[in-house]
């Protein structure tokens, strides 16, 4: 149990209950995620049509497994390499809600990367995470061929909980790949999914295909991670929001305290003010804190 007071579990998993904001609407949960959706497609589209950012589109796998990345013209060919992983609890939003970060990142030197993937119910979450681990060598080798030195991961709810498979051995990070990795942000992320897959709100019709017996293996906080020391040159960001629920605050800090205490240089930090969804539209204005918070890893 991450909130013990909590009576109802469904809205502990639920992140659009827990802001504060559009609370004049009649439901505020609903104006919350089509104001999200609504406001980082638009980022999508200003980056290439007011911003002078370029994009190419490619490719690591069959279906829905697509990256795009960005830069403009002072982006150099050693540009260090950002890549956002979108969440939506592994059955909804896309790239085209995935772009609010790239603009400030572009904008100080980076080349960002963001990506589709096959979501549930077209794969069960184990295949997912087996595409995901694919994708992650696939960002290695296309690190590799363009002289990519320096590569920072960051996911949002979801897709934080995709982006941790990146320390599990299983994924064959070998130490050459790792040293490159500056930074993991991992942005209000579920690392324990024992209680949400029984909740039909989150997992209807059981879409990501759990059970008792698979999800362990799903689960980021049950993991025995035993390559520690390849990983002793990445710092590990576990970010939750002041208006997250009590149980995605308490993963976030307990997955921080479990990775620590394994031996990653890994911190909790939870960010005032913010609730699930703001701290994602607020990567794109350049002065925002989350937005300092994410350039300032880099020289922290
Ligand atoms: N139906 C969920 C939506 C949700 O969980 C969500 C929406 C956008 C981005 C991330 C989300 N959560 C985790 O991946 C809710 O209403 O909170």
């Amino acid at each position: 149990m991450y909130n013990p007071k909590s009576k109802d579990l469904d809205r502990e998993y639920f992140p659009s209950y827990h802001t504060t904001r559009f609370q004049d609407q009649p439901e505020p949960n609903m104006a919350v995620q089509e104001h999200f959706i609504g406001l980082t497609k638009q980022h999508e589209r200003d980056l290439t049509e007011k911003q002078g950012i370029s994009v190419d589109h490619l490719r690591y796998g069959g279906g829905r497994r697509l990256v795009d990345v960005f830069y403009n013209e002072s982006t150099t060919n050693q540009a260090p390499l950002f890549v956002f992983v979108h969440g939506g609890y592994w059955q909804m939003l896309d790239k085209s809600t995935s772009c609010s970060i790239v603009g400030p990142l572009v904008r100080r030197g980076y080349r960002v990367a963001v990506m589709d993937y096959n979501l549930c119910p077209d794969v069960t979450l184990e295949t997912l995470m087996k595409e995901f681990a694919g994708f992650i060598n696939w960002i290695f080798d296309y690190a590799e061929l363009t002289n990519v030195l320096e590569i920072t991961f960051a996911g949002h709810s979801a897709g934080a909980h995709l982006l941790a498979q990146i320390l599990q051995s299983q994924v064959g990070i070998n130490p050459q790949r790792s040293k490159k990795v500056w930074a993991l942000v991992l942005l209000c992320g579920v690392y324990d999914l024992r209680e949400l897959y029984n909740l039909e709100s989150v997992n209807p019709k059981n879409i990501l295909g759990l059970t008792e017996r698979n999800v362990q293996a799903v689960s980021p906080m049950l993991w025995e991670y035993t390559d520690v020391v390849i990983w002793n040159s990445t710092k590990i960001y576990v970010v939750a929001a002041e208006h997250d629920s009590t149980t995605f605050i308490e993963q976030s800090r307990r997955f921080a305290e479990l990775l620590k205490k394994t031996g990653f240089r890994a911190s909790f930090k939870l960010f005032p003010k913010y609730d699930h969804f703001d701290i994602i539209e607020e990567t794109a204005i350049d002065e925002s804190e989350v937005s300092r918070f994410l350039r300032n890893i880099r020289i922290e």
